[in-house]
């Protein structure tokens, strides 16, 4: 049996993930490249059959204790008033600040070994397992290797070939950073729009911290995805005119974050999630972007499909992965379809906004699952599954 499993990446893929794997009796070891689990990013949506994951984990009632309690999207013009409203409560789905989902999987590993302040290098596969270096500590060896590191994946690179190959621009920026709580209604998303831009401001009940947010059409930019100073200078030229709602409010605070996160809107194709005994889970294997609302729900379940895959095959990753991808590729399909949401959060023209902001005013589509499900498909049914060792989940 491949015992000796190397996870890359302890954010949301990552430690489910682990953890399920713990669970069936594999010795799962984490490492990631912070020296913690990375705090930063918005509220993200346990729903539908993640939600049947974190139960199964055992954690559903802390996640519903920490959920943000956010009471749906209100659209508002230069001057702040509210033109239309989105009421998202009792639409069945579990808001949650990303950084405190990840530090409750964090808690809930019993069983796994953690490596922070490290990152993979180097992967050398053979017959019997994977020889992995490291940025900082020796080699080891392990049996098997998955990559959950995001949409920048380094795993993918080493095993599966350049980013430019698996990652398509979406035309568009975004980036989060705590903002000043005071600038926003409690308990309400706002949106602030121009043609093919929007700046947010995303309370939540619980915290007494806010998040700014902005999105931004735009052709390529070239920029190092780890130099924060140029992430920084691209969202403020970006924004640097605009001065209605409280823009230059928001971009003045949200500069000050030393966790502002910021990317390219972007998604990952790739025809197989596996190469030999590597495999990737979560952004890293199919990344459907921020504006899909469905991150977390995709790395929730597809790792606990991943795990108990492997599980269910006693080890045997070519059966393991095949299933994997099988029963989860419908699903990220689905998700990756974002062109609704986008025309929900950045319309591209006056006339957009106008007609994102009448249909948001009409009862029959207050809600913002009604808008969202229209576009949908439901997924099946999460199996469960058995492990050699005889523990089930
Ligand atoms: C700081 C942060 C904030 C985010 N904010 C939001 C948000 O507000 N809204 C939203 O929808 N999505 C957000 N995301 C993305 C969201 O977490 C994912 O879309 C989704 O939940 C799936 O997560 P993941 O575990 O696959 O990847 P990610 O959450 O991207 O996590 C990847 C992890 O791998 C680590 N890592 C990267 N390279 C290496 C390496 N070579 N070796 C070891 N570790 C490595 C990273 O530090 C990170 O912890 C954010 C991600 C991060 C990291």
């Amino acid at each position: 049996m491949n015992e000796r499993i190397l996870i890359a990446g302890a954010s949301i893929a990552g430690l489910t993930t682990a953890h399920w794997l713990a669970r069936y009796g594999f010795r799962p070891t984490v490492v990631e490249r912070a020296r913690a689990p990375r705090p930063g990013g918005n509220g993200v949506d346990v729903r539908e059959n993640a939600v049947e994951v974190v139960d199964r984990m055992g954690i559903l009632p802390r996640i519903r204790a920490a959920a943000a309690d956010v009471q749906g999207m209100r659209f508002v013009d230069a001057r702040d008033n509210t033109v239309a409203r989105i009421d998202i409560t009792g639409a069945g789905e579990i808001e949650i600040m990303r950084g405190d989902l990840v530090a409750l999987l964090h808690r809930a590993g019993d069983g796994v070994e953690y490596v922070f302040g490290d990152a993979v290098r180097g992967l050398t596969q053979d017959d019997d397992g994977v020889t992995v270096s490291f940025e900082h500590g020796p080699d080891r060896r392990f049996d098997l290797v998955v990559g959950a590191d995001g949409l920048h994946s380094t795993v993918r690179r080493l095993a599966f070939g350049p980013e430019s190959d698996f990652v398509r621009h979406r035309d568009h920026y975004f980036a989060f950073a705590d903002a000043d709580a005071a600038l926003g209604e409690d308990r309400w998303v706002s949106m602030f729009n121009r043609p093919g831009r929007m700046a947010g401001l995303y309370r939540s009940g619980n915290h007494a911290q806010a998040k700014a947010y902005f999105v931004f059409r735009s052709t390529p930019i070239t920029y190092d995805h780890r130099d924060l100073d140029a992430h920084k200078r691209i969202v403020r030229e970006a924004f640097a005119r605009e001065t209605g709602w409280r823009v230059p409010q928001l971009l003045a605070t949200a500069v000050d974050d030393p966790d502002f996160y910021f990317d390219a809107l972007s998604q990952v194709h790739l025809d197989s999630w596996s190469a030999g005994r590597v495999t990737l889970v979560g952004d890293a294997a199919w990344c459907a972007s921020p504006v899909s609302g469905a991150g977390a729900e995709l790395a929730l379940v597809g790792a606990y499909r991943l795990a108990g895959e492997l599980a269910a095959a006693r080890g045997d990753h070519r059966t393991a992965f095949s299933r994997y991808h099988e029963g989860h590729r419908e699903l990220v399909g689905d998700r990756q379809r974002i062109g609704p949401n986008l025309k929900l959060m950045a319309p591209r023209t006056p006339a957009g906004i106008a007609l994102r902001n009448a249909a948001a005013r009409l009862p029959l589509l207050r809600a913002a699952s009604a808008l969202e499900r229209r576009y949908r498909t439901q997924a099946p049914a999460l199996p469960r599954y058995a492990s050699a060792h005889g523990h089930s989940g």
